[in-house]
């Protein structure tokens, strides 16, 4: 059911604490699944995205104990391990539990059916779909689901760099499990490498051997040893970066916000939201556990965003607060998410006077006062873009009523609750 927010004008200021990196919540729970033995995986947090690689880890066969915020799953060790799965594998709108879980499934060599929810399978499979139809093995794709039959085996193995890191770190954590060693040659441009990054973290933290070197024609080639066992490993998810620069963007432009639970080592590709609130002239320092954001007069930068897609929406917001021309460079895999981002912000940011133009994967923002929204605006069953329209709001002391603003469930399902916890009025229709 879609519930509208009401945010309503309000001085914001405070300390709140992100929740847990989403991203090392499903590799923690995934490599735990995969685990001879017994791991802990503490500062868990129940969102649908992982509450759908949980119900996947089940169906290989894991055993899950659930706690307020804390898990403890008892893993099948290899893939001979592996049960018989008899039911669909519902991956909701998490395109990580998807890509991730594709190739394990294709271990248990029986046929296995992929549900889900909103525009997941609108997003591209077709690196899967190309990998297995080399190995002469079933991958049919349709409007509402996808199905594989067949054992993917070892060999070389080459992707493309730019389509999504999500196929790269599928195929990484299930190579160590086949009869015979791997390689992943990763051509360029290598996009959203920082995840493949977490993934092979997360392997190592379990137990897991790859090298990784690069090649002289620009590409990285990933040599993955086999066969290997996932050793059982107690893991704290650390916070989430992507969720923080919410609250970080929102503290550079109205001040007085703290931003904790941060690990200020954190290999996270979206810690880079600091870099670049430096350079608009975001001013922050360090404090216990996280950063605390002051008012700044921010002016515009260039952006990248090849290597941080989830900062985008919040981004597009940053971009209307700073005087100038912000330019957002490799903005293109952001029509491939939950939503069309680009579109999704632009149509509503505009409803506020925002002044946005899009050339190819390129966005240019000039920095304007904006005003109430003239329309309700539209989540577009995107998370991220919902809580970039409520900073957009907050951040320009405006009210606005959002659409759709249960989409948060999906990575933070405390979002309003943390704003509310800053001094926000939020009401729900
Ligand atoms: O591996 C991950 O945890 C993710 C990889 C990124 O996807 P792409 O590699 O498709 O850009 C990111 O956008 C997504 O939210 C999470
Ligand atoms: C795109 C996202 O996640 P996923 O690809 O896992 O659906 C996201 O969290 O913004």
């Amino acid at each position: 059911m879609s519930v509208d927010a009401r945010l309503y004008v309000s001085r914001l200021s405070g300390s709140a604490t992100v929740p847990p990196s989403k991203s090392a919540a499903h590799r923690a729970v995934l490599c735990a699944a995969l685990a001879d033995g017994v791991s802990h995986i503490t500062n868990i947090e129940y969102s649908q995205d992982i509450r759908a690689t949980l119900g996947a880890a089940a169906q290989l066969g894991a055993k899950i104990q659930e706690e307020p915020d804390s898990l403890t799953i008892t893993g099948r060790g290899n893939a001979s391990g592996f049960v018989t799965v008899t039911r669909p594998v519902f991956c909701n709108e998490s395109g990580s539990t998807l890509r991730f879980m594709i190739p394990l499934f294709s271990l248990t060599a029986q046929k296995v059916r992929f549900t889900g929810n909103g525009r997941l399978f609108d997003r591209p499979q077709a690196v899967y779909q190309m990998l297995f139809d080399r190995q002469g093995l079933r991958f049919e794709q349709a409007h509402d689901g996808i199905t594989i039959f067949g054992r993917l085996r070892p060999g070389g193995f080459t992707l493309p760099g730019d389509v999504s890191s999500q196929f790269i770190s599928g195929l990484l954590f299930a190579t160590p499990l086949m009869e015979s060693e791997s390689t992943i040659e990763v051509l360029a441009p290598y996009e959203s490498r920082s995840y493949v990054d977490l993934t092979i973290a997360a392997m190592q933290q379990f137990g897991i051997k790859v090298a990784s070197r690069a090649r002289k024609n620009g590409s990285v080639l990933y040599r993955i040893p086999a066969p290997q066992r996932y050793i059982a490993s107690d893991f704290a998810v650390e916070g989430d970066y992507s969720q923080a620069a919410f609250l970080a963007v929102l503290g550079c432009v109205i001040g007085g916000i703290s931003v904790t639970g941060l690990n200020p080592a954190s290999q996270q590709g979206d810690k880079v939201i600091l870099e670049i609130l430096q350079r608009c002239g975001g001013k922050f320092k360090a404090v216990e556990g996280g950063y605390k954001f002051s008012r700044s007069l921010l002016r515009a930068t260039e952006i990248d965003l090849a290597d941080c897609p989830d900062l985008g929406p919040v981004l597009f917001t940053l971009g209307c607060f700073c005087s100038g021309e912000t330019v957002i460079h490799n903005a293109g895999r952001l029509r491939l998410k939950e939503s069309d981002r680009i579109e999704a912000m632009q149509t509503e940011l505009k409803k506020m006077g925002a002044r946005i133009e899009v050339d190819g994967d390129e966005v240019h923002i000039t920095g304007v006062a904006l005003h109430a929204p003239n329309a309700p605006l539209s989540g577009h069953n995107d998370h991220r873009i919902v809580m970039a329209l409520a900073v957009a709001a907050c951040g320009s002391g405006l009210p606005a009523l959002i659409s759709g603003a249960e989409a948060v469930n999906k990575s933070w399902p405390a979002f309003w609750d943390t704003l509310r916890s800053l001094g926000a009025k939020v009401e729900f229709d």
